[in-house]
């Protein structure tokens, strides 16, 4: 299975610490391809952490901010490229996510908190970690499955391990 001819070759999508960050610099080193990283994409353009962005700009604003940093990357990065948490909130971006070759990274919520603890750089989760991140999945684990081609569950795996099973679900080698 591949991507759409010059898209990306995989799309990560999953909830905050899942490792699509991790596992995306992992695929793109094994593919020999390029990573992207829409939250880091924002950060660049923006001279300013999310964190920032959300306390100056509220949530709204952010969101905007995301579809248009997805729309971009998935029109011109041709490797692995990773999406905030929480981009398939957008119809639009769900939309046009249809056509490529997206993976679920999922996890359940041990994990999350041992993987997020509670750092402030995730402001969706700065209090009460547990409670913020079931209530975020009861809300979006129907939209994950969604738009995912596939989904590889990470928990116990190390991240070469979660790379390797991404590979495996694809159908895809190394370079
Ligand atoms: N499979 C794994 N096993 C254990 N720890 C992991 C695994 N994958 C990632 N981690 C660790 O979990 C933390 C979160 O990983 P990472 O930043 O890659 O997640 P993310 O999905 O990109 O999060 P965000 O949505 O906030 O950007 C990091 O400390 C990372 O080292
Ligand atoms: O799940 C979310 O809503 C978020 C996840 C992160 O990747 C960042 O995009 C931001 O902290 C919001
Ligand atoms: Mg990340």
């Amino acid at each position: 299975m591949t991507g759409t001819p010059d898209g990306p070759r995989i799309v990560l999508i999953g909830p905050m610490g899942v490792g699509k960050t991790t596992v995306g610099a992992l695929l793109a080193e094994r593919l020999g391809v390029a990573h992207r990283d829409t939250d880091a994409d924002i950060v660049a353009a923006q001279g300013r952490e999310i964190a920032d962005i959300f306390v100056d700009e509220g949530e709204a604003y952010f969101r905007e901010l995301e579809r248009e940093a997805v729309r971009a990357a998935v029109a011109q990065h041709t490797g692995v490229l990773a999406l905030g948490g929480g981009a398939i909130l957008d119809a639009s971006t769900r939309e046009l996510l249809a056509a490529h070759p997206v993976v679920y990274l999922s996890m359940d919520v041990e994990e999350a908190v041992r993987r997020t603890g509670l750092n402030q750089a995730r402001p969706l989760l700065a209090v009460n970690p547990r409670k913020q991140w079931r209530e975020l999945m009861d809300a979006r684990r129907s939209l994950y499955t969604e738009v995912a081609r596939v989904v590889v569950a990470t928990d116990g795996r190390t991240p070469d391990e979660v790379a390797q099973a991404v590979l495996d679900a694809l159908e895809l080698k190394d370079a």
